[in-house]
């Protein structure tokens, strides 16, 4: 299914940091100030998913800024005998705005899966959080070819008993494992492709409407060098970005055009 990009342009770009397991709260407020008029933007929404322990800090910094501060991770129960963990309403009383929920290094590394996503994608709806729910193959299934396949299953079992009108408001980060980290970034053409069987996925599970609404992010090896052409591909709304969300150039990576 192919989409003109005017259509696209209904959709407003959403460029968001993943701080990963870096900055301590200082180190954080620090970095915040010195991005802050790097990445003020009036096209693109501009989200920074920092350490939980950053938070609060976080928030302090960038007040009265454009920037929305989201977390990395989060529980599917409010509250209860879950050591370690962070509930939702713990994220909304700072002023959370977003979760990414899903990411691969969760899935690989701390044993999530599709339901455990599914359950906090949901939960995060229930208090007002919108979840960045991540998705994306290996290496050794883009060889196998069986890609397509597999992202559709991650997003079908992510987004069961979420309403239409949720799924409207929702973001999508597709990111190839092999991608994160590497320097290897997907072409164009790969992006673009996955992105665009994403949001026929959402299209059969729901409606055209719903999939024209959702925004669809790439991630993987962003730069300030492969925004531009990645961020103008019909089914592509803008970025996760990892290792480049910590410098200077992701003020680049917001203002790509
Ligand atoms: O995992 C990522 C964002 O969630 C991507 O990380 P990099 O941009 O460092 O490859």
């Amino acid at each position: 299914m192919s989409r003109k990009k005017d259509i696209s342009l209904m959709r407003k770009t959403i460029v968001a940091g993943n701080w990963k397991m870096n900055k301590t709260p200082s180190e954080a407020k620090a970095l915040i100030e010195e991005l802050k008029p790097l990445v003020a933007s009036e096209t693109s929404d501009v989200v920074f998913c920092v350490p939980a322990i950053d938070i609060p800090a976080a928030i302090e910094a960038a007040a009265g800024s454009n920037i929305a501060i989201g977390a990395e991770n989060m529980y599917f129960e409010e509250s209860g005998a879950y050591t370690g963990e962070i509930a939702p309403n713990m994220l909304t009383d700072l002023g959370v705005k977003y979760v990414i929920l899903g990411h691969s290094e969760r899935r690989e590394y701390f044993a999530e899966t599709d339901e455990t996503v599914n359950k906090k994608v949901l939960k995060a709806f229930e208090h007002g959080i919108t979840p960045i729910v991540c998705c994306g193959e290996t290496l050794a299934q883009r060889e196998q070819g069986v890609t397509i396949d597999f992202v559709r299953q991650q997003i079908k079992i992510a987004f069961q008993g979420v309403s239409a009108d949720q799924a409207k408001t929702a973001v999508i980060a597709y990111e190839p494992i092999w991608a994160i980290g590497t320097g290897k970034v997907a072409t164009t053409e790969q992006a673009q492709e996955v992105c665009a069987a994403i949001r026929a996925c959402i299209a059969e599970v729901y409606d055209e409407a719903t999939a024209e609404a959702i925004r669809i992010q790439y991630g993987g090896s962003v730069s300030a060098a492969s925004a531009p052409e990645l961020f103008a591909q019909p089914d592509i709304d803008g970025g996760l970005v990892g290792g480049a969300s910590l410098k200077p150039d992701f003020g680049k990576i917001v203002n790509y055009k």
